[in-house]
């Protein structure tokens, strides 16, 4: 059933009233109206900034690899476009559904305004489990999703990158895609692209990087050193697996990890090289001989110094929040903690590093690929892990010095800052552009 999102007035206007529920775009319209509150900001820019500008839905009919035709729904919700073209990334889970997207493409537009890139906000997705296909048939349903978006990306539109459930492969075949429907090669459709096509040193750990950099910064925060902390991380996939790894090397027990069926855990630290050639094997962590096994619920409620969720929305809810033990949750997924559970946590003094600034790593070097492939001029690694550390750093401090002059969240703080950035950009270009 489909929930509308949308009230009106007698007039016709859109209004501020949600229906939408207590799923993402529920929590996302209730953060931004907790910062349009703050800012003082007019009815009718909220009430445009809680809608997305453009969006566009298409079904994608698939021939499969036996001949029988099946069709599946893809979306592409272009969220605010007055900081430049938007930008975020498309996700292929059977989860996939338009308020969904909608809520992903907002948080885009808060986590460029935030890190100040010259970007909008959009996300993509199809409603499609990619396990339950070959890869002939992802590629037959990526290029189809990618000709119906045709007009409506591109680098100077809308630029798609990896999100849950697609890849650089995926990538690859969307630049090839758009490239061929222009008749020349653009690499600066998409970015996340595999390197030999234009693709960045750097990306694909990226925002990893950037979620282990605020992670040791919060650990700071808490007097906490790097070498005597632990963490929990849910969803071992680009984020997570990453993530781990960066931890690991600085020093902190990684002690338990899940992927969507269940998770795997060791108080004395995972092997994680070990667990990684059991995933690969396997495809999953499930089954690791080397710890013992634990579920998705439970991990979120170990006794650790920093949980990281890293896998899907609302998984910290009013349900479980008052179980939470960790002393730091870092959102390396996008929208983890809903309102009302970021409401408990702040009351127990559990210092939440909100998503927007905790995974802005994987947008920062995408705008880096996405500048050097319109450029034609390629940077080393270690200048675009330099450039990384410092955009991360100089968000880190701009969020904490708010919050600490406002006393309000970390998550109040950031998006806050990113709402003002976009509401001056609607000002200075005359309010509605
Ligand atoms: N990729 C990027 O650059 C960025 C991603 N993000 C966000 O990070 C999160 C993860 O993305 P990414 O790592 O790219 O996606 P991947 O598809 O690479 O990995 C997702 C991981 O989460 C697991 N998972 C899926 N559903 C659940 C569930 N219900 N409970 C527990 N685990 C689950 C998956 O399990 P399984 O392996 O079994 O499928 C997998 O391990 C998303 O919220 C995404 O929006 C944010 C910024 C950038
Ligand atoms: O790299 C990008 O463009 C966007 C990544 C993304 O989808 C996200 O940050 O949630």
């Amino acid at each position: 059933m489909t929930i509308p999102t949308e009230t009106r007035a007698p007039s016709g206007a859109l209004t501020l009233e949600s229906r939408a529920g207590d799923g993402p775009l529920a929590a996302a319209r209730e953060q931004l109206a907790g910062a349009a509150a703050f800012l003082g900001l007019d009815d009718g820019l909220h009430t445009m900034l809680a809608y997305p500008r453009r969006e566009l839905t298409v079904s994608i009919p698939l021939r499969r690899d036996d001949g029988s035709t099946a069709c599946y729904i893809g979306h592409r919700v272009q969220h605010n476009l007055s900081r430049g073209p938007g930008k975020g990334g498309v996700r292929f889970s059977p989860a996939v559904d338009l308020d969904e997207v909608r809520a992903l493409a907002m948080w885009m537009t808060w986590k460029c305004a935030l890190v100040d890139l010259p970007y909008g906000g959009a996300k993509g997705g199809v409603t499609i489990d990619p396990r339950q296909h070959s890869p002939m048939e992802m590629e037959r349903v990526t290029r189809r999703y990618t000709s119906e978006l045709a007009d409506f990306i591109g680098p100077e539109r809308d630029i798609p990158a990896p999100d849950i459930g697609t890849n650089e492969q995926t990538m690859a075949w969307m630049m090839d895609t758009v490239s061929v429907g222009r008749g020349y090669t653009v690499p600066g459709a998409v970015t996340g692209k595999p390197l030999l096509i234009g693709g960045s040193l750097g990306r694909s750990d990226a925002t990893s990087l950037g979620v282990a950099q605020v992670a040791i910064a919060a650990l700071t925060t808490l007097g906490r050193d790097g070498l005597a902390a632990s963490a929990a991380i849910q969803g071992y996939g680009k984020v997570g697996r990453g993530a781990a790894r960066f931890l690991r090397d600085a020093g902190v027990r990684v002690i338990a990890v899940s992927d969507q069926y269940a998770g795997v855990f060791d108080e004395t630290g995972l092997d994680l090289d070990a667990l990684d050639e059991h995933v690969t094997r396997t495809g999953t962590v499930v089954g690791f001989g080397g710890a013992g096994a634990i579920d998705n619920a439970d991990l979120l409620t170990l006794d650790v110094d920093l949980l990281l969720p890293c896998a899907v929305e609302s998984v910290i809810t009013h349900d479980n929040a008052h179980l939470v033990q960790a002393r730091a949750v870092v959102e390396g997924a996008n929208g983890p903690t809903t309102p009302v559970a970021d409401k408990i946590l702040a009351e127990r003094g559990i210092l939440v590093v909100p998503d927007i600034l905790a995974n802005a790593g994987g947008v920062i070097v995408s705008y880096f690929e996405w500048v050097q492939a319109n450029q034609a001029y390629w940077w080393t690694e270690s200048d675009v892990h330099a450039r990384l550390r410092e955009r991360m750093t100089i968000a880190w401090d701009l969020v904490n010095d708010e919050a600490s002059r406002t006393t309000r969240t970390l998550r109040d703080a950031a998006t806050t800052l990113a709402v003002r950035r976009v509401a001056e950009a609607h000002r200075v270009r005359g309010l509605y552009p």
